[in-house]
């Protein structure tokens, strides 16, 4: 049987159907490719197609056995949210919305979800616990938050078993070379402090300084995006075994400063990567640090590639070797 992966295209979508691969899974890959690129899906099959297409979806069902749903496919930045709220309620719940009941329609009852540290807000405190209050501060959280919630009704009301993966700040590129972080126009600070270095930009704004952090600017948390396709991976292991709808962070459990994180991407490239300090960005928590104990302790998840250096000189090779992302 088959996994099916939506947004399977998109960057953590990508690194995830190649882990989906090398554990030996059957791959069917749905994605309208707004955001993400084919040249990024390393195998399986590829369906281009909306979400929100009902008749798209039921005929993915119908072509394929598919035996759970991985999915990404969503808008998915804070700042974008607070400009254009209509645009994320409308693709990421109609979205998920349509997925589910076409799923339900074929029978297939195991999913696991991309959710988000933004579905905490300003937290009270840090680490962040998967119990810790949820208050997101932009309307996508507020629609990741809302679909978690929708996934536990259908759990009550139709057994659907949901794991909800609420990642920290995806970061670095695969170790192979062969993908990479690649959006059109990028708004994600590593990505953009090395567009920097290369030359595409003149300098890296720093969105606030006048945060309650050590230095000013917003705190992190980064987390390899190969560690967290792994996490996946085991989520889809683990609602095979245990059936059970759960909740996990995944995050590294260490937080870096926009400043830190410049800094360190200046030893790593050598370049000096001028710095402005700009108005703060509407959504944005001052600090997002996660607790991912339960996910180690209940996944066997442990992160291999997620200490700062690795993951940018994960991400500098590959923006090296493609300074115009898969169209290089
Ligand atoms: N990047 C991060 O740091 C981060 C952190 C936490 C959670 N997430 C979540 O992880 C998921 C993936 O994030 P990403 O950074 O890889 O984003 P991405 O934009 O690279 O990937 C999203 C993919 O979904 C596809 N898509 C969007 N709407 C669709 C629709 N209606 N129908 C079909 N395909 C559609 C896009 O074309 C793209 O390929 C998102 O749900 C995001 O909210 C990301
Ligand atoms: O040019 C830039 C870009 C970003 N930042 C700051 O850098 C930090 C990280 O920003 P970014 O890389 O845009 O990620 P986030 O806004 O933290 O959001 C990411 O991480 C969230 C989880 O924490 C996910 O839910 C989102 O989907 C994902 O885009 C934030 O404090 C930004 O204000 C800057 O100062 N300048």
């Amino acid at each position: 049987m088959a996994i099916l992966v939506t947004g399977g295209s998109g960057y953590i979508g990508s690194h995830t159907v190649m882990e989906l691969l090398e554990q030996g899974e059957e791959v069917i890959v749905a994605d309208n490719l707004r955001t993400g690129h084919q040249a990024a899906v390393a195998g399986g099959t590829f369906y281009h197609g909306d979400l929100r297409d009902r008749a798209f979806l039921q005929q993915v069902f119908k072509q394929h056995q598919i035996e759970a749903v991985i999915h990404f496919a969503a808008n998915s930045l804070v700042g974008e949210s607070v400009q254009i709220p209509l645009d994320y309620y409308e693709n990421n719940l109609i979205g998920s919305h349509t997925l589910v009941s076409v799923m339900l329609e074929h029978g297939v009852k195991k999913i696991v979800f991309s959710s988000t540290a933004a579905t905490y807000g300003e937290p009270n405190r840090v680490p962040i616990y998967e119990d810790d209050p949820t208050a997101p501060t932009s309307p996508y959280g507020e629609t990741k938050l809302a679909m978690e919630r929708m996934f536990h009704w259908c759990d009550q009301a139709y057994g659907l078993k949901s794991i909800s993966l609420r990642y920290f700040n995806a970061a670095g590129a695969h170790l192979s070379g062969k993908i990479g972080e690649d959006h059109q126009p990028e708004s994600h600070l590593i990505p953009i402090i090395l567009q920097v270095a290369l030359g595409q930009r003149e300098h890296i704004a720093i969105f606030g300084d006048d945060y309650p952090t050590e230095d000013g600017t917003c705190v992190r948390d980064y987390i390899h995006v190969m560690d967290l396709a792994k996490a996946h991976w085991l989520a889809l292991e683990h609602l095979r075994k245990q059936n059970q709808s759960n909740i996990f962070n995944l995050g590294n459990g260490k937080g870096f400063s926009v400043k830190q994180v410049i800094e360190e991407a200046r030893r790593i490239t050598g370049h000096p990567i001028p710095a402005q300090i700009h108005p703060r960005r509407a959504g944005d928590p001052a600090v997002l640090i996660a607790s991912a104990e339960k996910a180690r302790r209940e996944l066997g998840w442990t992160p291999q590639y997620s200490d700062l250096e690795t993951i940018i000189k994960s991400a500098w090779s590959w923006h090296q070797a493609h300074p115009n992302g898969f169209q290089s």
